[in-house]
């Protein structure tokens, strides 16, 4: 349990996730994770903002009796999704005069999933303010970042911004601010991949909102805060640009090595190209890394062998979750090896209708790789150099 003050009357009571190595059952979670929660104390009245995941309910009541928090009057609800609102229910039951404030969408959704009753909850939208006495907190709608509901927390005494799930990090860490940037942007980055990409559009508007704001913390609802906005905002100024590098992606599944042979064909090509190569092997993998990858990559190459008619099954989960997060990919192929036929190409075509990118000719041939390989995926190489060298999106 711990407390801890991130300016006069701001607290920081969430808790530590030290051991979780999954997120909703698809996510990845190499260092852990936290549920930030914060309490503001006016002179007049006290806010929550958000609360942690029902598996830590105890250590989260522990929280509130270390800070002192004899008092809770406005709960305040960025996001509906249980690990930030799962310890609603018992909050409601612990503070009986306390009442919710959050977007329309948003109580639909705690009803639905938590079946908080109507009565205990404020309605807000865009603009409106709590005045606390002597520290106020206003509301800004910001759907989509994360779910349909989202809104941020802005608190201009103090000039923080409680943005929930935007800028956060999967990070169980025991410093309160943002100490390690090397870690910290990996982490932000995997973040941004899994969670924000597939909003990039929005988010790119709310990041033009936001830098007009006057922001001396940013305190997310996962990871570490920020003391200095520029450093966060910044990356994602960057990663929901429309900019890519010269980087070719290459995930790839193998099940007898041909396919793995074109792959490592391609990059040598590529590479002598002058250009940036990330094969990536399917097998085992992690796809939190994989949608990191997807953020910058210019060029996708899908690397499979036909199975059973069509894509091997990894490759056909690979290209629907590359097609779920939307990346900015600029051009795309299929390259590997059958043995008597199938739609492999076609059926990886259809999975990816979200990736916007030019389609260049694939290299799919039958059985091991040869000399006929070797001249295809050569010329493969010539187009994709070509239209990196010609492409204003990719930053070279
Ligand atoms: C389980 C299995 C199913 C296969 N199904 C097909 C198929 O439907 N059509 C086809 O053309 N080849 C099929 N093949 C043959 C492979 O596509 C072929 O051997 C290819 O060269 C394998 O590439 P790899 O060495 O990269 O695994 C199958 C092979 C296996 C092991």
């Amino acid at each position: 349990m711990v407390v801890r003050t991130i300016t006069e009357d701001v607290y920081s009571i969430g808790v530590i996730d030290w051991d979780r190595r999954l997120f909703d059952n698809l996510i990845p979670l190499p260092e852990g994770t936290s549920y930030n929660s914060y309490l503001v104390k006016g002179s007049l009245k006290t806010a929550l903002i958000d609360t942690v995941d029902p598996s830590f309910e105890e250590e989260f009541i522990g929280n509130l009796v270390k800070a002192r928090c004899d008092r809770i009057d406005a709960i305040i609800v960025n996001h509906a999704e249980q690990d930030h609102s799962g310890a609603l229910p018992l909050i409601l039951e612990l503070f009986p005069s306390a009442s919710i404030y959050c977007t329309e969408k948003c109580s639909d959704l705690l009803s639905a999933l938590l079946d908080i009753p109507s009565d205990r909850i404020k309605i807000i939208k865009s603009g409106e303010k709590l005045d606390l006495g002597g520290v106020s907190l206003e509301f800004i709608e910001m759907p989509w970042v994360h779910w349909p509901e989202t809104m941020v927390t802005y608190c201009p005494e103090k000039k923080i911004l409680f943005p929930c799930d935007l800028f956060g990090a999967h990070h169980a860490t025991s410093s309160l601010f943002m100490d390690d940037p090397c870690r910290t942007e990996i982490l932000a980055k995997r973040y941004y991949a899994e969670i924000m990409m597939p909003f990039r559009n929005s988010i790119r508007e709310y990041l033009e909102k936001i830098s007009k704001m006057d922001i001396s913390i940013i305190a997310p609802s996962h990871g570490p805060l920020y003391d200095s906005p520029p450093w966060i905002l910044d990356k994602y100024s960057d990663w929901t640009s429309d900019k890519v590098q010269n980087i070719v992606l290459i995930p790839y599944v193998s099940m007898h090595g041909s396919t793995e042979k074109m792959v490592r064909m391609l990059t040598g090509l590529l590479m002598e190209r002058g250009i940036n190569v990330r094969p990536f092997n399917l097998t085992g993998s992690d796809s939190g890394l994989l949608a990191m990858e997807l953020v910058d990559a210019a060029t996708v190459v899908f690397g499979t062998p036909t199975v059973l008619f069509g894509p091997h099954p990894d490759m056909v989960s690979t290209a629907y979750l590359a097609n779920l997060v939307k990346p900015k990919t600029r051009y795309a192929t299929v390259i590997g090896s059958f043995g008597w036929g199938g739609k492999t190409v076609d059926t990886i075509k259809s999975l990816i209708p979200h990736i916007k990118a030019e389609l260049l000719p694939p290299v799919y041939l039958k059985g091991a790789p040869g000399e006929k390989t070797l001249e295809e995926l050569t010329t493969l190489a010539d187009i994709i150099a070509e239209k990196h060298a010609q492409d204003p999106n990719i930053t070279k």
